[in-house]
């Protein structure tokens, strides 16, 4: 049995607010999950319904393979535990006291803890570098260390299944990532599974091998970390003006979100950019110069390929020819003639054949006449671009002895392109 937790046609109601709706989705034992979405979406009803404090009003639920409904209370604390968003507690119980009760599933009635539950708590404050506080009242710690004892009592229930709703959200930037790093080694190492809610899409993206973006109740896209982050998802389900970049030390993505304000500034940009992509490898570089506002044309582009598909969505001006179809004279001067009334001319990283070989020899001839050409070099990343016997590979060379202008990424591309505001 690989899965961890199955969820299956559940809803989910509070009276006549019916929160969640249809939730479909499986987490497979040792993955770490990150439920994402906006206030109100249902992520901690969600965490919930899978903790069997809340009942489903339709669905079902298996953990490990069988029904939650089907467990004893300690059978499904021994497999499951907790952390709840709210961690305060109404009583004045000392830190240790609040951790060993993470051992009472493992206890029979009136049965009191052994030497090895003791040992157990303290392994867990450890854990979350707070032994030194085992002493203090629960309520007389800031709510950061609260919020981390809490986490050590579920970790004293050694649990196979960990789910922490908001464990970041009282903590300093070094705990943030404190916290995370030590739920990523419990999963690595002791292959624990991890389920969090949590608001840093950042980190959700950083620490997460999965990532489960709800909106209004319902799955809006579930996958790994770049296939759910990208501006279609997240702009609709949060209403926000974004830049989504890769993480250059972690290899995530990761955004930045933009205010109305950051946006209409960029808006005012009045240069015109031509870009020359195809098969998608066009997506950031016409997304970001929407976004920064630069007027923009796309070209020679085959109608239905995802880059013209984008370029539509976009409102730029496109430079078309039929689908599957290779560059005519016709298209190929209406380039030429659309290169030169652009301040700046740039190419992906697409690959070249026989098809598209014209748009690399209009570059050619636009670079000859002076025109700002720049690549986007991510060429080391393909096995094989040039599918016209070396031509490609000799024009890319030419044109770099012309003054052609590598950048390493789309971001390098629009600091550059200040230069010829
Ligand atoms: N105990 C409750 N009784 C009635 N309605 C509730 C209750 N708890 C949550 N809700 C409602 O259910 C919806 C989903 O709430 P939930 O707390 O699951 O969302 P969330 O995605 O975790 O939000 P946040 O990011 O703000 O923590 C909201 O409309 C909320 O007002």
């Amino acid at each position: 049995m690989t899965e961890a937790i199955k969820v299956k046609s559940l809803y989910f109601g509070y009276g006549d607010n019916h929160v969640l709706k249809d939730i479909n989705f499986t987490i497979k034992k040792g993955d770490f999950v990150s439920i994402i979405g906006p206030n109100g979406s249902g992520k901690s009803t969600l965490l919930k319904n899978i903790a069997n404090i809340l009942k489903p009003e339709k669905g079902i639920i298996e953990v490990d393979g069988k029904n939650i409904i089907d467990y004893s209370v300690k059978e499904l604390a021994k497999k499951i535990a907790l952390v709840p968003q709210d961690t305060h507690i109404a009583y004045e119980f000392n830190v240790f006291d609040i951790v060993l009760m993470g051992r009472n599933p493992y206890l029979k009635r009136f049965e009191r803890e052994t030497d090895k539950d003791f040992q157990i708590a303290k392994e867990s404050l450890k854990l979350t570098d707070t032994l030194h506080l085992k002493d203090k009242g629960i309520n007389n710690i800031s709510g950061g260390e609260r919020q981390r004892v809490i986490i050590s009592r579920a970790l004293a229930q050694q649990p196979k299944i960990l789910l922490l709703d908001e464990p970041t959200s009282h903590l300093d930037i070094n705990h943030q990532i404190d916290i995370l790093s030590l739920l990523q080694k419990l999963n690595k190492e002791k292959e624990m599974t991890i389920v969090v809610v949590i608001h840093d899409i950042n980190l959700a993206a950083r620490f997460s091998n999965k990532i489960i973006l709800l909106n209004k109740g319902e799955v809006l896209s579930i996958g790994n970390p770049k296939e759910v982050i990208n501006y279609n998802n997240l702009e609709n389900t949060y209403n926000l003006d974004m830049i989504i970049t890769d993480n250059p030390y972690t290899n995530s993505p990761y955004i930045i979100p933009l205010t109305s304000k950051e946006k209409n500034n960029y808006r005012k940009i009045n240069k015109k950019v031509h870009v020359i992509c195809g098969g998608g490898t066009g997506g950031e570089v016409l997304n970001k110069l929407d976004l920064f506002g630069y007027r923009f044309s796309v070209g020679v582009i085959n109608i239905g390929d995802s880059d013209w598909q984008l370029g539509k969505k976009l409102s730029a001006e496109l430079i078309e020819e039929m689908p599957f179809t290779g560059i005519t004279d016709k298209a190929y001067k209406k380039n030429v003639a659309t290169m030169e009334k652009s301040d700046v001319v740039v190419l992906t990283s697409v690959p070249y054949g026989k098809g598209n070989f014209k748009n690399l020899e209009a570059a050619y001839k636009a670079l000859e006449k002076g025109k700002p050409v720049y690549l986007i070099d991510n060429y080391q990343k393909y096995k094989r671009f040039d599918y016209v016997n070396g031509k490609a590979k000799k024009i890319l060379d030419d044109m770099k002895k012309k003054g052609l202008k590598l950048v390493n990424s789309v971001d390098e591309l629009l600091l550059m392109l200040k230069k010829h505001v």
